[in-house]
């Protein structure tokens, strides 16, 4: 498929949504202790038991969507489509089976078609939030939908 993408930017100020399954949510607790001080500074969000966990001991405001497996892969799906997300921590557990392993592949194919910025593991998280990006306004490309509109309109009607 040929998609036109146009530069836009990432705020200063980062859309963080910070995912983990129950064998994860230690880490991503660990983790998340560990680099308060920096996330501190942007703007959180998190699945339903993922955000209670994190609000609850580290007492800061996190925005919650639905729990995983009730939907909130695809809420954040939604928010990525919406572009309303710019960067997911999301550490995922890759020896159990979900009974929502659709909702997670759908988030994950989202992500990479709007170019959004996905930590799958904890090394990954340590690059991204070490990254001088994190703190800047970032010029990156995402998917031209008007053009893509446009060209598809055009071919259905002639
Ligand atoms: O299942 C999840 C992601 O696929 C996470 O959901 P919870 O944060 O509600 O556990």
């Amino acid at each position: 498929m040929d998609i036109e993408m146009k530069q836009i930017a990432m705020p200063v100020q980062k859309r963080i949504a910070l995912i983990a399954h129950d064998n994860m949510k230690q880490d991503l607790l660990d983790w998340t202790r560990k680099h308060i001080a920096t996330l501190k500074q942007h703007k959180l969000f998190a699945t339903g038991t993922t955000g209670h966990l994190l609000e609850n001991k580290l007492q800061t405001p996190i925005t919650k969507l639905i729990s995983g497996p009730l939907g909130g892969d695809q809420q954040i799906g939604a928010m990525i489509t919406e572009q309303k997300l710019d960067i997911i921590i999301f550490f995922w557990d890759p020896y159990e089976p979900m009974p929502h392993d659709p909702d997670v592949k759908a988030l994950l194919r989202v992500a990479a078609v709007w170019n959004v910025a996905v930590a799958c593991n904890r090394s990954t998280a340590d690059f991204m939030i070490s990254s001088p990006l994190l703190n800047e306004l970032h010029p990156y490309k995402v998917p031209d939908y008007e053009r893509y509109l446009e060209k598809r309109l055009g071919k259905t009607t002639g």
